[in-house]
């Protein structure tokens, strides 16, 4: 196989590989011969590695009306890509979700390859794939007498064994992910005094053609993926309600939450770090939200019936009206993903992780509240199999319609009937589809919707 045209399917250690690969053909009623169990996987691996093909924006509707939304980013767009040569893209409001702008993508386009190369870590290379430009310290590996202006072949390092400063031809794995026009000399990117910042390589030829939007009208957008903006749908927080996030950060789902409560309530956001807890708060100015109270905590440790419910964690149970538990998972479903170097121990510790999370989540609803459990893997034993356990263990819990329903239903799986199914929303990125959509393009993504029976 030529090296720098590898395949974009996803990598996975073999033993993660033959795990994930005998959970997806039972759950998905399939055997490895009788109906070509292995393709539908490695069309499943093949679509983790491809970029989705629409690009969807959430926007601040308590400030901005959708046609000036549309209005401005038709602008940007416009800007960005007359600047990189490309043809304007379809953009338009979600037929459904009535806060969501969605743009239709273009790719992959068949590029010519030049002979000066650059090589860009993977995840600067995945960035690319869904429309970023190369930032100046993503560039690993550049030829030597390369100047500002020159037209280059970007390569995402899939080995990540690239070295800062390579001049040679890169030997290892390596992506193509487009051409594009290098905005500085060799010199300039390696030796300046001062590191720059800023964009490194224009892409004039990306392989996929979306829009370039770090930056662009931040206090207007918020680009999210699809399944997630479902997620805080799904929650249905209502003005005045006492709401919890308890793994918050980078706070994609706590500012829509806020959005979706009027900025009227208790919104209570916990990570783990400071750190982490910034983030949340930085995109919440960007929002001109005020309502949002973040806390850096162990969410696994956040119940104490010795304490108030006013203050911040610990707290009694039954404080809140409705939680959001959008926790840490195998992040298995993201898309574009060309390595994942998770060990076997690694995918299967989450499952404990997460039930753990779970138990403080039932303490802390109030009775009649509603419980959103989420994920980003396709990986069942996160998913449908956590809902079984749930069900099992708390019989205080049962599952509730999602609306809305853009999704596939849960996967088969031993202790679910087929009605419990119809309420779970899965987004199963090696889905077979004739026509591929805004809603079935998308990246892997889990949705459970429990309530706390009074
Ligand atoms: C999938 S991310 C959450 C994404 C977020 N809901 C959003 O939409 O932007 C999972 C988060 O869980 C946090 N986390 C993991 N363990 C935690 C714990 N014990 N307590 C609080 N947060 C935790 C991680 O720091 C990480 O930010």
């Amino acid at each position: 196989m030529e090296k720098e045209n590898i395949q974009p399917h996803l990598l996975l250690n073999e033993d993660v590989n033959s795990y994930l690969r005998d959970n997806y053909l039972t759950s998905n009623m399939i055997s490895a011969e009788g109906d070509r169990g292995d393709d539908r996987f490695e069309h499943l691996l093949f679509r983790l590695g491809c970029p989705p093909l629409f690009t969807t924006l959430r926007f601040n509707t308590l400030i901005h009306d959708t046609s000036t939304v549309i209005a401005s980013l038709r602008k940007e767009i416009e800007k960005n890509y007359r600047l990189r040569g490309l043809d304007m893209p379809d953009i338009s409001l979600h037929p459904v979700l009535h806060d969501t702008i969605v743009i239709k993508n273009n790719g992959p386009v068949c590029r010519e390859k030049v002979k000066k190369e650059v090589i860009v870590d993977l995840l600067c290379g995945m960035a690319v794939l869904r429309g970023a430009d190369v930032f100046v310290q993503g560039i690993l590996g550049c030829p030597s007498g390369v100047r500002a202006g020159d037209k280059v072949s970007v390569y995402a390092d899939v080995d990540g064994k690239c070295l800062r400063g390579l001049t040679k031809t890169y030997e290892g794995q390596k992506l193509f992910v487009g051409n594009g026009i290098v905005q500085y000399s060799r010199e300039e990117i390696y030796c300046n005094e001062q590191p720059l910042s800023g964009i490194g390589v224009l892409m004039t030829e990306p392989l996929y053609e979306a829009p370039s939007l770090s930056g662009t009208c931040v206090d207007m957008i918020f680009p999210q993926n699809l399944p997630s903006i479902v997620c805080s749908h799904i929650l249905d927080p209502q003005p005045g309600e006492t709401i919890l996030d308890m793994c918050a950060a980078p706070g994609g789902k706590t500012t829509h939450l806020a959005v979706l409560m009027k900025n009227k309530g208790r919104l209570v956001a916990v990570d783990k770090t400071v750190q982490k807890i910034e983030k949340i708060q930085t995109h919440a100015k960007e929002w001109d939200i005020h309502m949002i109270e973040t806390h850096p905590y162990d969410s696994t440790k956040m119940v104490d019936n010795e304490s108030d419910s006013i203050g911040g964690p610990p707290f009694p149970n039954e404080t809140f009206d409705r939680v959001l538990l959008d926790g840490p998972c195998s992040a298995l479903g993201q898309r574009p993903s060309k390595r994942n170097k998770m060990s076997l121990n690694s995918l299967k510790s989450y499952s404990t992780y997460q039930r753990k999370l779970l138990k403080i989540a039932v303490q802390l609803l109030k009775p009649g509240g509603t419980l959103v459990y989420s994920t980003c893997t396709f990986n069942q034993e996160e998913n449908e199999k956590q809902v079984v356990w749930a069900l099992k263990t708390f019989s205080e819990l049962s599952l509730e319609p999602q609306v809305p329903h853009l999704g596939q239903i849960g996967q088969v799986c031993e202790g679910l009937t087929d009605d419990q199914r119809q309420k779970l929303q899965f987004y199963d990125p090696g889905t077979i589809s004739s026509q591929l959509s805004v809603d079935n393009d998308t990246i892997g993504f889990f949705i459970a919707k429990f309530k706390k029976n009074e």
